[in-house]
């Protein structure tokens, strides 16, 4: 992926809603065209004083299994069915926020990365007019060039294609 995107890998830390790493690298993938989207984005982003930050691309199906086996039913429309698959497995989802150009420093959003409450909804009309316009700003700039937000998640985004690639559990390693 694009090399000026910042990367916060958090499903290779004990930071994320597992409580312990997923991932041996902390690293993000995706299929080309919407790796190559995705660089086109950010570089719009530069002069509004943002870039990306992505917490997650390509995700193995195993790992999609454990996040449901370990979710309550309360809170599964967070996560996907393995039955299904994500669109993480087929390469073709990523989860990501804003970061400041000039700091590197993550922005506020209405609501955290992976947080299971109302905040998450891409249409919540909580929290600050400015949390709300960057949050609304990222999903206008995502849209335009080729993804679909998850009306349940603001930093989850499908690309058009996702029906096109497979659904894989590849490790990061073999990749
Ligand atoms: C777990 C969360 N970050 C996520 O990606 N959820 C969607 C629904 C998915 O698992 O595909
Ligand atoms: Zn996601």
């Amino acid at each position: 992926m694009d090399p000026t995107l910042q990367l916060d890998i958090r499903y290779a830390t004990s930071s994320n809603f597992m409580h312990r790493p997923l991932y041996t690298q902390p690293r993000a993938f995706l299929q080309r065209p919407a790796a190559a989207a995705l660089a086109q984005v950010n570089q719009e982003l530069k002069p509004l004083g943002y870039k990306l930050l992505v917490f997650d691309g390509y995700r193995p199906w195993a790992i999609t299994k454990q996040m449901w086996d370990s979710t309550p039913d309360a809170n599964k429309e967070f996560v996907a069915n393995p039955q299904k698959g994500s669109r993480h497995n087929r390469g073709c989802a990523i989860d990501l926020s804003l970061c400041e150009l000039a700091s590197g420093k993550e922005v506020e959003m209405p609501g955290q990365y992976d947080e299971m409450s109302p905040r998450s909804y891409a249409a919540y009309a909580g929290g600050t007019a400015e949390q709300r316009a960057r949050r609304d700003l990222l999903r206008s700039k995502m849209e335009q060039h080729g993804f679909s937000v998850l009306e349940a998640e603001w930093w989850h985004f499908d690309y058009k294609d996702w029906k096109s690639y497979r659904i894989q559990n590849t490790p990061f390693e073999q990749l």
